[in-house]
């Protein structure tokens, strides 16, 4: 396990900066594309955020200019950013994401006949694929995929699969003309389920993202829209840019072929976006449209000297096609180290003792501290209690739990999976139930309740084996008096009417709300959070996306339905673009996966878990169907598939040896071997 600490210097302007001539050049507005490359830190969002008011200050309005982002809060902070540079109120600033923006197009332009589009995410997608996968006979695939035809990782290639596909524009033609032409019987297969799976979404009024974009791409096609696009705004602006797909890069590029100026800025060599299929030549996509400008940003404001040194040692592995110049850090000083330490929990331990450190000693706050892990929630919320059980306060923004994980998703979950099985629970999911705020017996109580169902019924065995029963078999608790047994009745009660639901073919969310609903726990969290609990009000939000998502998941029904429910939210590990996206409030230590990091600072950055072949994961092995195939082996070949961005990878992992950036990472010393525990002698005696 290693752990690189990287020493950041702090932000120093409270004012808004002056822009660097070179930023004024990109931020003063020219026709057709201006494609501005530049590195880390280097102004790029500042840069937009000047343009889109510069535009406004010159007597334009903010609702014609278009301002790209690649998420929601990134939108949301870029909207702050550009409407605290003007001076008088204006109309909110049309900052979106491209999806919001293709939406907005589609619904003027193509509207679905009977009620607006509607987007499906990646969960829906895969339910719906998975139920398509079941509708279509085992021989229209080869027989090598046959096993895996009912399984979730393949629903999940295949989306990945038909998602590349849109993005090269293929349709379902284009795909099963590429795989007649390579012999390829896998994605001849995959070219009768794209069609399929289209003519349901049209059918349905619904749309993946891949399919938005695709479509938006048609619209501009035809005059009058493209006229009309033309005459509705008066430029378009991008922030990071290197995130687009390559849809994404075409769609930009229409725009501007439409008429519409557009300045795009990205960092070529950052594609955390990678794994949704960002394109590696985004930005020389864009700038090879004919007459497009190109600029670069050479001043690097963020980081320090020190650390933007190790970024351009890693930088220097990365294809330098088409690169942006590296940064010269404006600031001097910063450190940059890393270590490998025995193991993670000993990893953990002396992180934990840096963060206090840094707090007690350094004149940190907790907020200026953060722990970047690995992609994916489970680890991060396994990362955060440890920290928490070593004394350090900390945040972790709402999404970055898995919705499952949010402790009263996961109480309802429970009480739907039982419901879903006939309303009769395991002995374990008993006690959990019991004890869970869908009936509040703590531990005394149980003890309590389990003595008496013993006296009763001796010889039907423990108190233990007697409680775990007792929700399944209530007539055991007939004759018994007092709270707690009424309680566990009405818990009974409940979860035979919600299994009664569900087996009547009711929709899930029906019966998720039979259970939300029955007891007063609701109302128990909303006082608990207008008296300002985080905790309960981290738990309301995570239900009311749980609904949300129950609600958009309107097809699923009765047990199967269910079942089918509690698998996608358990799947549901990469986090959405949801209302959960909270702001973290600055109390504690942030804890966050890598790709949610992008275009934030800290003074100090802890990465943990870096581990070659772990993480960054640089190939994906064990796949039935590879999306990359549909680019490497049937179109052009392109950069190389491994998207490294310098962000922390310069490890080395105990069990594999050093990995290849580290070993030329230009640390403060060479990689440090740090053994045991912080305090121990011999953690130090290694150092
Ligand atoms: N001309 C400038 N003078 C002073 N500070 C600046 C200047 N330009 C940028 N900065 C500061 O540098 C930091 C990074 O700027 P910004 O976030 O715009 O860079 P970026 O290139 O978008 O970063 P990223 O690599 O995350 O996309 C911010 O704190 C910003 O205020």
């Amino acid at each position: 396990m290693v752990a690189m600490s990287y020493r950041i210097a702090p932000r120093a302007w409270t004012q808004l900066p002056e822009l660097t001539p070179q930023q004024e050049a990109a931020a003063r507005q020219a026709p057709g594309m201006t494609v501005v490359a530049a590195g880390p830190g280097t102004g790029k969002t500042l840069v937009v955020a000047e343009a889109a008011s510069r535009h406004v200050l010159a007597g334009g309005s903010l609702e014609r200019t278009v301002v790209l982002a690649h998420s929601r809060t990134a939108a949301q902070a870029l909207r702050r950013d550009i409407t605290r540079r003007l001076p008088r109120a204006q109309t909110s600033a049309q900052v979106t994401t491209i999806h919001g923006l293709s939406l907005g197009l589609l619904g003027r332009y193509w509207p679905h006949e009977d009620s607006p589009w509607r987007l499906l995410r990646a969960p829906e997608q895969e339910s719906r694929i998975r139920e398509l996968l079941d509708g279509v006979p085992a021989d229209a695939w080869p027989e090598e995929v046959r096993p895996a035809l009912g399984t979730r990782a393949f629903a999940r290639q295949l989306r990945e699969v038909l998602a590349r596909a849109r993005q090269f524009s293929l349709d379902s033609e284009g795909v099963g003309a590429l795989a007649r032409e390579a012999g390829d019987d896998l994605f001849a297969s995959v070219a009768r389920f794209m069609e399929d799976y289209l003519t349901v979404g049209d059918f349905s009024g619904t749309l993946d993202y891949a399919e938005l974009v695709y479509r938006t791409r048609l619209l501009l096609t035809e005059a009058p829209v493209a006229e009309s696009v033309r005459g509705a705004f008066d430029a378009v602006i991008v922030d990071d840019a290197h995130e687009l797909d390559s849809a994404q890069v075409a769609l930009v590029t229409d725009l501007a072929r439409v008429g519409l100026p557009v300045l795009a800025l990205g960092d070529p060599h950052q594609r955390i976006g990678g794994y949704r299929g960002a394109s590696p030549s985004a930005l020389a996509d864009l700038a090879a449209l004919p007459g497009s400008r190109s600029l670069t940003l050479t001043h690097g404001f963020r980081n320090a000297e020190e650390v933007g040194r190790a970024l351009a040692a890693l930088d220097s592995r990365l294809d330098q096609h088409h690169a942006a110049p590296t940064p010269v850090a404006v600031q001097s000083s910063g450190d940059v180290v890393s270590r490998v330490f025995d193991d993670e929990s000993a990893e953990l331990a002396h992180v934990a003792a840096e963060l206090r450190h840094a707090v007690t000693y350094q004149g940190c706050s907790w907020h200026d501290l953060v722990v970047v892990t690995r992609a994916g929630r489970t680890q991060l919320s396994a990362v955060a209690k440890e920290l928490i059980r070593l004394g350090v306060p900390v945040e972790v923004s709402g999404d970055e739990i898995a919705l499952a994980e949010q402790p009263a998703v996961g109480t309802v979950l429970l009480a739907l999976g039982v419901a879903a099985r006939g309303g009769a629970p395991e002995a374990d999911e008993a006690r959990l139930l019991l004890s869970s705020p869908l009936c509040g017996l703590d531990g005394v109580a149980q003890r309590r309740l389990a003595r008496s169902l013993l006296a009763r019924h001796r010889e039907l065995g423990t108190s233990s084996a007697l409680l775990g029963r007792c929700l399944g078999e209530p007539h055991l608790l007939d004759g018994i008096d007092g709270e707690d047994a009424a309680a566990a009745l009405e818990l009974s009660r409940l979860l035979r009417h919600t299994a009664d639901l569900l087996r009547s073919g009711a929709e899930v969310q029906v019966a998720l709300w039979s259970l939300w609903d029955a007891t007063d726990w609701p109302s128990r969290l909303r006082d608990q959070a207008l008296h300002g609990s985080r905790r309960a009000n981290a738990d309301l939000d995570a239900m009311v996306e749980l609904f949300d998502l129950a609600e958009r998941m309107d097809d699923l029904l009765g047990v199967a339905g269910a079942t089918t429910f509690i698998t996608e939210v358990a799947g549901q590990e990469i986090p959405a673009d949801t209302g959960r996206e909270l702001a973290a409030e600055g109390r504690g230590v942030q804890v966050m996966t890598a790709h949610r990091t992008r275009g934030l600072e800290w003074e100090r950055v802890w990465v943990i878990g870096v581990q070659e072949g772990l993480w960054p994961r640089l190939s994906r092995p064990g796949l039935l169907l590879d999306a990359e195939r549909l680019s490497a082996d049937h179109l052009a070949p392109r950069a190389s598939a491994h998207n490294c961005s310098a962000s922390g990878n310069s490890s080395t992992s105990p069990a594999r040896g050093p990995a290849r950036c580290s070993r030329s990472a230009p640390c403060r010393g060479s990689t440090a071997r740090v053994a045991a525990r912080p305090g121990s002698w011999a953690s130090w005696a290694f150092r």
